[in-house]
């Protein structure tokens, strides 16, 4: 727990996380060691004595001890503090620092998960629930080595508890732990099933799925159900039996200390001792599955700061021209490679289109250039330099970015083509949207430029969504355009703006496109064939299909597939 603590909060706050730790282990010692000052004082009072000296020395130890007491809180509610002000931001910057392939939808589900409750565990930890743990094993440490110098036999016997408490402790909380990890991929999954649910309504409604339930939403919650149940029959017992444990101990030592008939006065300060070393245990052991959900919380919290962010070079280099090379790029998601020596040169201002069938690599080839991932192998290169040899920045600053699923803000459809380069004049903003065809949608709508597009930009089809996304990139001017034509989102009329679009880019940028338009196939400098994860052909159209090879097929197949739509 402590260690996923210290890594949560960071090197900057390690200091701070030592010294409150420091006071909180200071105030356990301290208060072990004022309760068994109580063994000299008592024994001294019911003897008719009266001991000055102990009592000067347990008042000094019980003021050391509220001074300690009044350090630790305010240390730990401090870093509470830091935490709830820091904790998200150094999280944010973190996360910003990982390669985009990183954000696959189940860990975007466990970071939205940790940020809200996991942040909120931690400030918990620090303000109130470290407290318990601290104490409740130096305190009963403490007054086990005092017991053991007041009375050897009867401290063995107390250590000997020790260990067999723990022991108990650690079944009881591992089996929360346990339940809690099932509750939280349960809670997961529900939790996913619901947005599905909710998003999907017009798919569900359309096929009739709403009226008679959406099983999937039902097992989720059935199976989230179980999981809490199971982990509350299960966890119950043992903690029950973990606070059990505890008092048989103290009625064992109690019934030990008795046979060992030591003087009245001693025995009883001696079972006053045995009671501070119980009740420190006793606390942690009612405490401890609440703590065993806070380390699992914690844990979830300190494996996304455990990701590896991305590489960044110490400095970044330029590259000299907009060329981006493949050179024997080998590629990998898991052990099966999807690319495999894949080589080939886009020259600058010219346009490769990329064809193939699904799933043989395009989009894939697409991401590593953008460094979603780095190559297996081999290198990628823009204008002669690596692209792991320039800043995530720089990279991006390279890069004018459209692909399928566009998202847009809910915000203006201005405010989201200008998003591309924030500091453009509201001029180059109206030509970038001409050229990708949005001064038409503009012109459409009541609210012209000013219209708001709706979550994801639900209030533009998918065509018009795509042509917001052609203007930020015409807008950003980079010096390399990557482009995934939509499949199915183009009618004839958002396919022609798009085309429009493209042939204006051709002049300023290189272009890589991910081609399914026949059109654009044709006006490519170059074509790819991918084939499972090679370069299977490459070549201009007529070359291609004059040498008779797969690009013929995938080009009689493609006419007969967009003759049929023109057609009808
Ligand atoms: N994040 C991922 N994790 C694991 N495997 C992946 C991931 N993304 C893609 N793949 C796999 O890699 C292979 C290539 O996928 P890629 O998306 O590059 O193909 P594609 O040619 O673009 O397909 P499509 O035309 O259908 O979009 C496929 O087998 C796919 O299942």
């Amino acid at each position: 727990m402590i260690r996923d603590l210290m890594k949560i909060m960071g090197p900057e706050h390690r200091r701070s996380v030592e010294v409150y730790l420091a006071w909180l282990v200071a105030f356990a010692v301290l208060q072990g060691i004022a309760t068994a000052f109580l063994v000299p004082v008592l024994t001294a009072l019911m003897r008719g004595e009266l001991p000055v000296g102990w009592l000067v020395a347990t008042a000094a130890v019980v003021l050391f001890t509220c001074v300690a007491r009044y350090a630790q809180t305010m240390k730990g509610f401090a870093l509470a503090l830091v935490t709830l002000t820091s904790l998200h931001t150094r999280l944010g910057d973190h996360v910003a620092s990982l390669p985009l392939g990183w954000f696959s939808t189940e860990k975007i589900g466990r970071l939205s998960r940790s940020a809200t409750g996991g942040t909120m565990m931690v400030t918990n930890v620090t303000a109130h629930m470290l407290t318990p743990v601290v104490t409740g094993i130096v305190t009963p440490a403490t007054v086990a080595l005092a017991v053991l110098f007041f009375d050897w036999r009867l401290g063995v016997a107390v250590v000997a508890c020790g260990p067999l408490l723990y022991l108990v402790h650690r079944w009881a909380a591992n089996a929360v732990g346990r339940g809690e990890q099932r509750t939280d991929a349960a809670g997961a999954l529900a939790s996913s099933r619901v947005v599905e649910f909710a998003r999907n309504q017009q798919v569900l409604r359309a096929f009739g799925r709403t009226t008679d339930g959406y099983p999937p939403l039902e097992e989720a919650i059935e199976s989230q159900r179980s999981a809490w149940g199971r982990m509350l029959w299960q966890s119950a017992p043992r903690l029950l039996a973990g606070g059990l444990a505890v008092q048989l101990a103290f009625v064992a030592l109690l019934v030990f200390g008795l046979t060992l008939r030591p003087e009245p006065a001693v025995l009883i300060a001696l079972l006053a001792l045995i009671a501070r070393f119980t009740g420190p245990l006793a606390e942690l052991a009612g405490h401890s599955g609440m703590l065993r959900m806070a380390a699992n919380d914690l844990h979830r919290l300190a494996v996304i700061f455990d990701e590896k962010p991305l590489v960044e070079p110490e400095s970044s280099r330029t590259p000299s021209s907009s060329e981006l090379v493949f050179e024997d790029v080998t590629f990998g998601y898991a052990e099966q490679p999807v690319l495999e020596n894949v080589s080939f040169r886009v020259p600058p201002r010219t346009m490769t289109a990329i064809v193939g069938p699904s799933g043989s690599g395009k989009t894939t080839i697409t991401r590593l250039i953008m460094r979603f991932f780095d190559v297996g192998a081999g290198s990628v290169r823009i204008g002669g330099v690596d692209v792991r040899e320039m800043s995530t920045e720089d990279l991006m600053a390279q890069l004018s970015i459209v692909m399928q699923d566009v998202y847009l803000f809910d915000d203006t459809l201005e405010a989201n083509i200008l998003l591309g380069r924030p500091g453009a004049t509201e001029d180059e903003v109206r030509e970038a949207a001409r050229i990708a065809g949005v001064d038409e949608i503009v012109a459409r709508l009541p609210e012209g430029w000013q219209t708001r597009v709706g979550e994801g930009g639900a209030s533009l089809s998918g065509g018009e969504r795509q042509r917001v996304s052609v203007a930020r990139a015409v807008l950003k001017d980079a010096p390399i355009v990557l482009l995934d034509e939509a499949t199915a989102a183009l009618d004839p009329e958002n396919e022609r703006y798009v085309q429009h679009a493209l042939h204006s880019l051709m002049d300023r940028a290189t272009l890589l496109v991910i081609a399914h338009k026949l059109p654009t196939v044709v006006a490519a400098d170059q074509i790819l064939v991918l084939d499972s994860g090679r370069i299977a052909e490459t070549g201009t159209h007529e070359e291609l299909l004059s040498s008779g090879g797969r690009y013929t097929n995938f080009w009689v197949e493609r006419q007969r597939s967009q003759g049929w739509r023109l057609v009808s």
